[in-house]
């Protein structure tokens, strides 16, 4: 293996023993992670969905409408997933990245240059010429079954393959039912959200942040809001993930391991007409412990065409956003660049 392969993947810059962060790392000083000292009292909301008990919908419900209204993240417990796969979806990360050298990892990169391609990656966008953020990743294509190719993805360990297509199933049926509850909580028919979004694209993506030595330069992953409708995280015990909130970055802090991180997108903001806004955040690094997180995205297909809901619009409440192509959307996406949430203010009618 060449140097320079390996020097394209954080975690071979840290295994090269680097002391000093290479310069297309470090970002300039507005977009440096301060770390402020956090405030205890503000933390993202934690809500039990008590197993989608009818009895309890009503107040699960109002929570959730709260979190969407006030966070557009937050964390659920209660969900009906086994903690067992939570972990062993963790584990199987964790195993591909620390138990086998950059080379074997190598044999499954993503493409160079080629946005959200599968496989193994570190550079986020199709350009060159912007700031690398401190991470490393794997990309799985999961959903609609017809893009699952589990022959793309580690073989080892023995189950990583099956507990991947579990989880990705799993996924999908959690985004759905918590898209039902977040319609339901702007007072929509139940599936108004799932049946606007159509078939889901769903992607999984393990993320892998080596320790860095200059934390105070770097950011793991740059502010963004993701692109499709939801997202699903679990994370270790690390933390490092944030969400911007009154602007200011608040640490959303790990729960445990049977909490799931619930992030509404930007599909989601749009179709419910700016109702709910899409989450702002980002992952800082630290100097001592690698952290691994695991996100699940649900997305429309790229021919699907996403606008506000009517039942949302009227003369109090005008239709505040373009409708948009949801595969112009993510290549505007991935050649601009997320700047926080530059993308989706763009389809804003009065900005
Ligand atoms: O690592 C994290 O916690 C954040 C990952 C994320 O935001 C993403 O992959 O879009
Ligand atoms: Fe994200």
């Amino acid at each position: 293996m060449e140097l320079a392969d390996q020097l394209n993947r954080v975690q071979g810059i840290v295994q090269a023993g680097l002391t000093q962060v290479p310069p297309q790392y470090i970002q300039p000083p507005q977009n440096r992670p301060i770390r402020a000292p956090l405030s205890p009292s503000i933390t993202v909301p934690a809500i039990d969905l008590f197993g989608f008990d009818p009895d309890r919908r009503d107040s699960v419900r109002e929570s959730i409408g709260h979190a969407c209204r006030e966070w557009g993240a937050f964390h659920v417990t209660g969900h009906g997933i086994p903690i067992e796969l939570l972990r062993r979806v963790k584990e199987i990360g964790l195993t591909f990245f620390n138990n086998s050298s950059i080379a074997e990892k190598l044999k499954y990169a993503c493409e160079p240059n080629s946005a959200a391609s599968e496989g193994y990656g570190s550079q986020m966008l199709e350009r060159d010429d912007t700031i690398l953020d401190w991470r490393d990743y794997f990309d799985h294509h999961t959903l609609p079954l017809s893009r699952r190719n589990p022959s793309r993805w580690p073989h080892s360990p023995a189950d990583y393959r099956q507990v991947i297509a579990e989880y990705s199933d799993r996924m999908g049926s959690l985004a759905k039912d918590i898209l039902g509850l977040v319609s339901e909580s702007l007072g929509l028919q139940t599936r108004c959200i799932e049946d606007a979004v159509g078939e889901f694209y769903q992607n999984i993506t393990t993320s892998y942040y080596p320790p860095c030595p200059q934390p105070e330069l770097t950011v793991g992953l740059q502010a963004h809001s993701d692109f499709g409708a939801i997202t699903l995280l679990i994370q270790d015990d690390v933390g490092g993930l944030e969400v911007l909130k009154d602007g200011e970055w608040v640490l959303v802090q790990p729960l445990g391991d049977d909490a799931i991180v619930v992030l509404l997108a930007d599909q989601t903001e749009i179709l419910t007409n700016g109702k709910y806004r899409s989450a702002q955040h980002r992952a800082v690094t630290n100097s001592t412990r690698a952290r691994l997180s695991v996100a699940t995205f649900h997305d429309p297909a790229k021919t699907r065409r996403v606008s506000p809901c009517s039942d949302l619009i009227d003369d109090s409440s005008p239709c505040m956003y373009r409708e948009v192509l949801y595969g112009d959307y993510v290549s505007s996406w991935y050649t601009k660049g997320p700047e926080g949430k530059r993308n989706i203010d763009a389809l804003l009618l009065q900005p």
